[in-house]
C-alpha cells in the first residue's frame, strides 16, 4: 500500500441486542434475589423482575401476586425446585411462566440456544395433531425455546425426532402432576426425567397433590422447596365458590337437569358427565351426546355446546372459543374439562354424574369461582351415592350443603323423550347406548361404596331415557358373579390382608387412585367377554407381532357390540411396564388393508402409542395418539363412523 494513501474505514454499525443493553439491569436484578421476601411483597413490582415482564403483567392487568405467586415466584429465582400446591383458580400459571422468562431473559436466551423450558401438561390440547402436523413440528422443533407437550407426544418426539435436543433445558415444569400420575403416566415421566440434563430446575404443581406425587417428586426435583399455600385453609376448594348437592333417584336425574337449565337461563354453566374410559369410541360418550342431543332437541333457550374427548381437536378449540364468547351458555363436558381449562366467568358447575373421587369432585367445581370471582356448584347424586361420596368430601375438606328440591319442581321427561325416541331413531339408539354404559361405567368404577348397579331400578331407567323396554342388560349378572369370585377370594385372604395392614392402606388417597388406576386398564374392559376367552398371554413385541401375522389379525382395538350392548369382537393390545400383553382376540377379517399392514409391520412406536392411548389416552384426550393419526388413515370405516357420531351429537346448537 502506497504510504500516502488514505485508509478508508468504513463505519459499520453493530446492532447491539436488547438483552445486551440490559445486561447490567440484568446484574443488578440477580444480585437482588437473596433479598426476596415473600412476606414484603404486594405488587408485582416488588419482585426483582425485568422491564419487559413488568410490562407485560400491567399490560395484561396483572398487578396484585397472588398467594401462590407471592410464594413460588421468588424462591424459583433464587434457583430452587419447588413442589407447589394451591387450589385450583388461585394462579399457579403465572408463577412458574415468569420465573421462565425471567429465566430465558437472564440467560439471554436466542433461537439459536434451542429447547430451553419443557412444561408437560396431562391435556391434549397442544398435542393432539395429525401425523401431517407432527412432521411441521418435527422441522420447528428444533429452534423452538419452550415446549408444552403431553408426555405422550414428547416421548415420541425423544424417538422420532432426530434433531429434537434437551441437552440445553434450563427448566422442567410438570403442571397438574397428580393427573398425569394418575393417567397411567409414572413411567413415561420416569423415562422423560431420565432423559433430560441433571443440571436443571424443576417445578411440580398440583392443586390436588396426592402421595403418588411424591414418587415422581423423588426422581425428578433436587432438594426442592414445598410450597403449599392453602394447606392450613379449612377448605380445600376456593372460599366464594357455594356448594350444594341433590339427591335424587337415576330416572329423575334428566327431569331434574332440564329444570334446572331452564331456570338458570341467565347463567353460564358447564354440566360434567360421566364419561368411561374403558369403553370403546361410540360408547365412550354416549351418556353426554344422548343428554347433548335432547336438550338440543327440547330447545331450552340458551346456547348448548359439548365438548368430549373423542370429538376432532379443531372442533374442540372452536367449541371452546365459543362457550368463552357467550355470555349465558350450558356446555355439556367430560372430565376432559375438568383440569386446568380457564374458562370465562361461568356461574355454575353442576355434576349430573357422581364424579369417580373427591379430587375429581374439587378439579370440576374448580371452572368456576376462579381468581377471586364467585361461583356455584351443584352434586346430583343418587341415595346410593350419597353417603360414600359426602363422607369423602368431607375428609377432603370440601364444605357442601345438601338441599332438598320440591318435587313439583322436577318436570318429568319421560312423555316427552318417549315421542322424541319415536321421532328420531338414531336418538332412540344414543338412548339405548347411553342406558348400556352407564351401568357398565358403574360396575368398572370399583369403588362399591359409591357405586352400585344393582341399586338401579332398570326399568324405570330405561323409561326416563324415553325407551319403553329396558335394553337386555346380561352383563350385570356377569359382573356381580364376578364380583361374587372376587369377594370369595378376598375372604380366602382376608386374614393375611388383616396382618398385613398398613397405614398407606388405608389412606384414602392411595386408594382410590389404586382403584382408579386398576379400572383404567384394559382388563376391565373383558368384564363382558365369554370366560373361555378371556385368557390373557404376556407376550414379547417380536412374539405378539409373529401371532398378529399368523392369526391375521388388526393390532389396536376393534370392538364390536351387538344390539344389546354385548360384546360381539373384541381385539385389544396393551402395553403394561413394557410388556405387551394380548388382551383377548377373535379372528376378524381385516376390514381395511392398509391397517392390517400397519400390523404386519407393526414398528416401535405403532404398536406401542396405539395401545398406550387406547387404554390411557381416552377421553380425556391426553397423550399423543397415534391411532388417530397412523392408523386413522388405514381404518377408515371406523373413522368415518366415529366422524358420524361426533357430527350427530357434537358441537354447538342454540
Ligand atoms: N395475579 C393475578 N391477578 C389477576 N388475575 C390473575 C392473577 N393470576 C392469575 N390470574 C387469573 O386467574 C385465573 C386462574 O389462573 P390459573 O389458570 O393460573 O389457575 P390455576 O391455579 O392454574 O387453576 P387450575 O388448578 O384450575 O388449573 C386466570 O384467569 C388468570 O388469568
Amino acid at each position: 500500500m502506497h504510504p500516502n494513501q488514505k485508509i478508508k474505514i468504513k463505519n459499520y454499525s453493530v446492532r447491539i441486542p436488547q438483552w445486551k443493553k440490559n445486561d447490567k439491569e440484568i446484574q443488578q436484578l440477580t444480585k437482588q434475589y437473596d433479598q426476596i421476601d415473600p412476606g414484603s411483597i404486594a405488587t408485582f413490582k416488588d419482585f426483582p423482575l425485568t422491564q419487559k415482564t413488568l410490562d407485560g403483567l400491567a399490560e395484561a392487568d396483572f398487578i396484585n401476586p397472588t398467594d401462590i405467586q407471592r410464594e413460588a415466584i421468588g424462591v424459583v429465582l433464587q434457583g430452587h425446585d419447588i413442589l407447589g400446591a394451591a387450589m385450583t383458580g388461585s394462579g399457579k400459571t403465572l408463577s412458574f411462566l415468569i420465573p421462565v422468562l425471567e429465566c430465558l431473559c437472564r440467560a439471554r436466551w436466542t433461537i439459536n440456544d434451542g429447547l430451553g423450558i419443557l412444561i408437560i401438561s396431562p391435556t391434549r390440547e397442544l398435542a393432539y395433531q395429525t401425523f401431517e402436523d407432527l412432521k411441521g413440528e418435527q422441522e420447528r422443533i428444533s429452534r423452538t425455546n419452550i415446549i408444552v407437550c403431553t408426555p405422550g407426544r414428547l416421548l415420541q418426539h425423544f424417538d422420532e425426532t432426530w434433531n429434537f435436543s434437551c441437552e440445553n433445558l434450563k427448566m422442567l415444569i410438570i403442571d397438574e402432576a397428580d393427573r398425569t400420575l394418575d393417567m397411567g403416566f409414572a413411567e413415561t415421566m420416569k423415562s422423560i426425567v431420565s432423559n433430560l440434563p441433571k443440571e436443571r430446575q424443576t417445578m411440580l404443581f398440583s392443586a390436588t397433590p396426592t402421595k403418588s406425587i411424591r414418587e415422581l417428586a423423588l426422581v425428578s426435583l433436587e432438594k426442592p422447596v414445598y410450597i403449599s399455600v392453602h394447606e392450613k385453609a379449612n377448605t380445600s376448594t376456593p372460599i366464594n365458590l357455594t356448594q350444594s348437592y341433590i339427591v335424587c333417584e337415576v330416572p329423575q336425574k334428566v327431569g331434574l337437569l332440564w329444570s334446572f337449565i331452564k331456570n338458570h337461563l341467565k347463567s353460564k354453566m358447564i354440566v360434567f358427565i360421566q364419561s368411561c374410559k374403558q369403553f370403546v369410541v361410540f360408547l365412550r360418550n354416549s351418556g353426554m351426546k344422548f343428554l347433548y342431543n335432547v336438550v338440543c332437541k327440547l330447545r331450552p333457550g340458551l346456547p348448548v355446546l359439548a365438548l368430549y374427548g373423542t370429538m376432532n381437536q379443531m372442533k374442540r378449540m372452536s367449541v371452546y372459543d365459543e362457550f368463552c364468547r357467550k355470555q349465558y351458555a350450558c356446555l355439556f363436558a367430560t372430565d376432559i374439562a375438568a383440569r386446568g381449562l380457564d374458562f370465562p366467568s361461568i356461574d355454575w358447575v353442576i355434576q349430573f354424574d357422581c364424579p369417580a373421587d373427591a379430587n375429581t369432585y374439587i378439579h370440576r367445581v374448580g371452572r368456576t369461582a376462579r381468581f377471586q370471582h364467585g361461583g356455584e356448584a351443584l352434586l346430583i347424586l343418587t341415595p346410593r351415592e350419597e353417603q360414600g361420596m359426602i363422607k369423602q368430601l368431607e375428609d377432603k375438606k370440601v364444605p357442601i350443603k345438601k338441599i332438598e328440591v320440591n318435587p313439583n319442581y322436577i318436570h318429568d321427561l319421560t312423555p316427552k323423550l318417549q315421542t322424541l325416541c319415536a321421532q328420531f331413531p338414531e336418538l332412540k339408539e344414543e338412548a339405548k347406548r347411553a342406558f348400556t354404559s352407564y351401568l357398565r361405567s358403574l360396575i368398572l368404577m370399583g369403588n362399591r361404596k359409591v357405586f352400585d348397579v344393582k341399586s338401579i331400578d332398570i326399568e324405570a331407567f330405561a323409561s326416563a331415557l324415553g325407551l319403553e323396554i329396558a335394553p337386555k342388560v346380561r352383563f350385570i349378572k356377569k359382573g356381580q358373579k364376578q364380583e361374587q369370585s372376587t369377594n370369595e377370594n378376598n375372604n380366602n385372604n382376608k386374614n393375611h390382608e388383616e396382618e398385613d395392614k398398613t397405614e398407606d392402606e388405608d389412606d384414602d388417597d392411595n386408594d382410590l387412585f389404586t382403584i382408579k388406576k386398576t379400572s383404567n386398564t384394559l382388563e376391565q374392559t373383558v368384564i363382558d367377554l365369554p370366560e373361555s376367552s378371556q385368557k390373557e398371554k404376556k407376550l414379547t413385541k417380536a412374539k405378539l407381532a409373529k401371532q398378529l401375522r399368523k392369526k391375521n389379525l388388526l393390532a389396536n382395538k376393534r370392538i364390536d357390540y351387538d344390539e344389546d350392548g354385548n360384546v360381539s369382537i373384541m381385539i385389544i393390545i396393551s402395553l403394561e411396564k413394557s410388556n405387551l400383553r394380548l388382551i383377548h382376540a377373535k379372528p376378524v377379517e381385516p376390514t381395511v388393508t392398509a391397517t392390517a399392514e400397519t400390523t404386519q409391520t407393526s414398528s416401535r412406536s405403532s404398536v406401542v402409542d396405539s395401545s398406550e392411548n387406547n387404554s390411557e389416552s381416552s377421553d380425556s384426550g391426553e397423550g399423543f395418539d397415534s391411532s388417530e393419526s397412523t392408523h386413522r388413515e388405514g381404518s377408515k370405516e371406523s373413522t368415518e363412523q366415529e366422524e358420524k357420531e361426533e357430527t350427530n351429537g357434537s358441537g354447538s346448537a342454540e
